[in-house]
């Protein structure tokens, strides 16, 4: 028995797993959400609808993002007509390009964490990839695996159709992983095309699509976390201490999405900033009563940029003074909402904003943190955050 417990021992990381290293990438074509109403109304061939185009308009200007990415451009929209006409059946177009699309730019935001980590990528144990975009046998994880030359023998797990809490998902895994496997290097990346699922032609009796078309973006993130860094070669930005998920009561139909010859369609309900805030509270009690840490405004926050109501209900029902939301706002103006690949872009803005602002840690000077990712379910994911000193 007490060779079974010193073998089981062995096996285990001595501490907490950490990100040592996290990479972006976007789609080219960037897209100004000034100027995303005329452009969507047009290409979809809608300029007729104006009071629909109006309020569309007004929902892109109250979403407060500037910019989003697409990887889908008119050249693209152009040679595949059916992906704007009304419920035309387009699935297998949207299909085929989300095959190729979502590894080679989650291999982009991989090559950026893994130059960032600065190791050898043979060193690389465990493979993680998240996606909601199309789905394959055998999956994007494969493909990855593939492109990026990994080792075959690299242990992979892929998360398919999450939704935008699969960043979060995919790092409570990859810690679990780090710490129970002494030595790996997880590798998780989270790769997200939804405008190839999702743009359609507006419609006057659901609001589902424009609302879903005025906040979703596409990008990927990536990043590199293990236990033990090995001194003088890895560097910790943030330590993982804790993971939870749970499920907000009374909200299963919050979220929904649904596959059709279509395409995706979206159904997300109008009061998800009030069942995400009132619940805020507590989930933030129990993941820090082990810190005996109360104080909302005392620890920074990395939140899944869902949309700008969403801020706006948590920083009211929390009391939380305006900086605190500031770079997770910041994403969603620069990026929309790259479902579950956002909380990696969120994870990047926290530490060069700390780093370039001269703040002694990676999370805006303070020790403590809480990324918290939202998603079908209504599911949340929350990770305490330990910062690094800068
Ligand atoms: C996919 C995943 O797994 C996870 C996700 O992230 S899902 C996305 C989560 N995000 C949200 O739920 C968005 C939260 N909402 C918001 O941020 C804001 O309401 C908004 C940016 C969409 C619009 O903000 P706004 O323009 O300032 O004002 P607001 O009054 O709220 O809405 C404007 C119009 O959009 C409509 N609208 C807002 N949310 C809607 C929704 N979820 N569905 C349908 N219509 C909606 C409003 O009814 C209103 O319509 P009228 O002008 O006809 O009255």
């Amino acid at each position: 028995m007490a060779c079974i417990q010193k073998i089981w021992r062995a096996q285990r990381a001595e501490g907490p797993a950490s990100i040592m290293a996290i990479g972006t990438s976007v789609p080219v074509n960037c897209v100004p959400q000034s100027t995303f109403p005329d452009y969507y109304f047009r290409v979809t061939n809608a300029e007729h609808l104006t009071e629909l185009k109006e309020k569309f308009r007004r929902i892109c200007k109250g979403s407060t993002i500037k910019k989003r990415y697409m990887y889908l451009n008119e050249e693209i929209l152009k040679q595949h007509p059916n992906l704007c006409s009304f419920m035309a059946h387009s699935l297998d177009a949207r299909q085929d390009m989300a095959m190729k699309e979502v590894p080679k730019l989650g291999k982009d935001a991989a090559e950026k964490a893994i130059e960032e980590w600065g190791q050898p990528k043979s060193t690389i144990t465990h493979l993680i990839f998240c996606t909601s975009t199309g789905s394959e046998l055998p999956g994007a994880d494969y493909r990855l695996t593939r492109l990026l030359d990994l080792n075959p023998s690299i242990k992979r797990i892929m998360l398919y159709q999450l939704g935008c809490y699969g960043g979060g998902e995919a790092l409570r895994v990859a810690k679990d992983m780090a710490e129970n496997n002494k030595g790996a290097r997880v590798l998780v990346v989270c790769s997200e095309i939804s405008s190839v699922g999702m743009l359609c032609h507006p419609n006057n009796t659901n609001s589902n699509p424009i609302v879903a078309n005025a906040l979703f973006g596409d990008g990927a993130g990536a990043c590199i976390v293990g236990s033990d860094p090995i001194n003088g070669c890895e560097k910790p930005l943030f330590e993982l201490i804790s993971a939870s998920q749970t499920i907000i009561p009374n909200s299963e139909c919050a979220i929904e999405s649904f596959i059709s010859e279509v395409g995706i369609s979206l159904r997300i309900l109008r009061d998800i900033p009030e069942l995400i805030s009132s619940r805020a509270e507590n989930i933030l009690r129990e993941v820090f009563q082990p810190l005996g840490i109360y104080d909302w405004n005392s620890i920074f926050w990395v939140v899944h940029p869902g949309g700008r109501a969403i801020f706006d209900q948590i920083e009211k029902k929390l009391a939380l003074d305006p900086e605190r939301l500031n770079v997770s706002r910041h994403v969603l103006s620069e990026y929309g909402n790259p479902l579950g690949a956002s909380i990696f872009f969120v994870l990047d803005e926290m530490r060069n904003y700390s780093a370039k602002n001269g703040f002694c840690t990676t999370g805006e000077g303070l020790e403590w943190g809480v990324l918290f990712a939202f998603g079908p379910g209504l599911t949340c994911e929350t990770i305490v955050l330990h910062s690094i000193p800068n």
